[in-house]
């Protein structure tokens, strides 16, 4: 698997086609060759570009942008280490926002003027593509079945496009904290990323990337959060420490905000929403935030053992802890206190967030409140160990899960105009 690994992202030419060892079998590996490469077909323009112009989905309608509060932009300074004033994390994050609402409205006001057209497929290409979405499926099934589950609830088209998204999501998670991470080099990732410009420009590698190059050319999401998750990859190979929540913050956006952006175009928004596109997307933006913090302060100690600290090293000197007290591993009044707070931070994001999982199409909402809510538990349960997130894993137990789901249900049964998104 290791050699597999790295012969993928080392060199794009290589005849791996996998890019995870887990995806590694024959079924995956030959039809991509062919149709990668022998036959040319994921090559041709028709598949991104006139794709783009001829495919057009219930989604436009959804993305109902009839709000017009606007949000108020505000500019967010820090002071840096030169005593200079810069921009801050949350400011630089909030502009990405902005740009991909405004991307995606543009991306609808040209569509609105298209001519649909049927789509050209040619012969057994289609049998090929769904069965890259199939695979897609598996891996997120295999490796996510709650959140599987519910996207089963959501309309064909989006739930493969969500799997698309997820594995190569997976993907490149799985390059710096999978088995094969000791190989894996900063030009890797940028062959990585060479590749993901390649697909969203109508050349998918191999078949894993062919799913996603579909559902990019049926979809309004831009290549920005997926560059930016790559950048969070390379974050992680150089940098084992955060000196302060606005370096966090940065990383979290890069590693799971960015989900949050991808997702939102092809989620969309209900037609009754009064919300702002960018709102949603904030909103969106916050729960990937809010889950990372979570999956950090879980990890704690699991992430020591590999000698890294996800936690803002100022706020640890503040509460009079250091490194070597998280190395210790010993739960002390000191480290109850400081994990209180970041609990109560993690927790303000999930309440940002649970704004505009309301504004979504209604059939995208249940998997988001079933995620949303699955997550937020893992901070009552780091509060049930007694903040013991050294040597116990918090989980939410079957039948807590079993609860959540109904209750998920239930909130995603209500309509955006009852609830008014506050932008923040
Ligand atoms: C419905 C839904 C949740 C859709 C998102 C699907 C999707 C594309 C998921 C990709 C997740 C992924 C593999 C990310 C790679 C980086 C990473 C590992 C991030 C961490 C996730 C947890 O993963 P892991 O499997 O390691 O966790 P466990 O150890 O098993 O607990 C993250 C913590 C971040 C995940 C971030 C999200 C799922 C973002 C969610 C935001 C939205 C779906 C937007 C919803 C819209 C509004 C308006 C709120």
């Amino acid at each position: 698997m290791s050699a597999a690994l790295t012969g993928v992202v080392v060199s794009p030419n290589s005849e791996v086609c996998s890019g995870l060892g887990f995806l590694e079998t024959t079924r995956v590996v030959d039809p991509s060759r062919l149709l990668a490469k022998e036959k040319g077909f994921f090559r041709s323009e028709r598949f991104k570009n006139a794709g783009r112009k001829q495919r057009c989905y219930s989604y436009f309608g959804e993305l109902g942008f009839l709000g017009s509060r606007k949000l108020d932009v505000v500019s967010r300074v820090v002071a840096s280490s030169s005593g200079n004033l810069a921009i801050s994390s949350e400011q630089l994050v909030y502009d990405v926002v902005l740009k991909q609402a405004a991307l995606v409205k543009e991306q609808m006001r040209s569509r609105e003027d298209m001519e649909v057209k049927p789509d050209i497929v040619l012969p057994g290409t289609l049998g090929l593509l769904n069965e890259a979405y199939d695979r897609c499926g598996e891996v997120c099934a295999e490796y996510a079945k709650t959140f599987y589950l519910g996207t089963l609830l959501m309309t064909p088209e989006r739930r493969k496009a969500i799997w698309a998204i997820y594995v190569w999501c997976r993907r490149t998670d799985e390059l710096v904290d999978g088995p094969n991470a000791s190989h894996i080099t900063p030009k890797a990732l940028d062959r990585w990323e060479s590749r993901l410009e390649d697909l969203f420009n109508g050349r998918p590698f191999d078949m894993l990337d062919a799913a996603l190059s579909d559902t990019v050319s049926k979809f309004p999401v831009d290549i920005q959060p997926f560059k930016d998750m790559i950048d969070g990859m390379r974050m992680d190979l150089r940098k084992s420490r955060y000196d302060n929540f606005d370096e966090l913050y940065l990383y979290c956006y890069y590693v799971a905000g960015t989900v949050g952006l991808m997702s939102v175009p092809i989620m969309g928004i209900d037609r009754d929403s009064l919300a702002t596109t960018e709102s949603v997307y904030n909103a969106a933006l916050a729960l990937g935030i809010a889950n990372q913090l979570t999956n950090i302060l879980r990890d704690v100690g699991e992430d020591a053992r590999r000698g890294r600290v996800y936690l803002p090293q100022d706020e640890l000197a503040k509460a009079g802890l250091s490194d070597e007290d998280i190395f210790a591993m010993k739960v002390t009044d000191k480290w109850r206190v400081f994990m209180k707070k970041q609990i109560k931070r993690a927790r303000t994001f999930f309440d940002q967030a649970e704004e505009g999982v309301t504004q979504l199409s209604s059939a995208s909402r249940w998997p988001v409140w079933a995620s949303l809510l699955l997550y937020r538990q893992i901070l009552d349960e780091i509060e049930a160990n007694d903040y013991n997130n050294f040597t116990r894993r918090a989980y939410v137990s079957k039948p807590k899960k079993i609860v959540a789901l109904p209750l998920a249900y239930a909130k995603s049964l209500v309509p955006p105009s009852s609830r008014k998104l506050v932008p923040n």
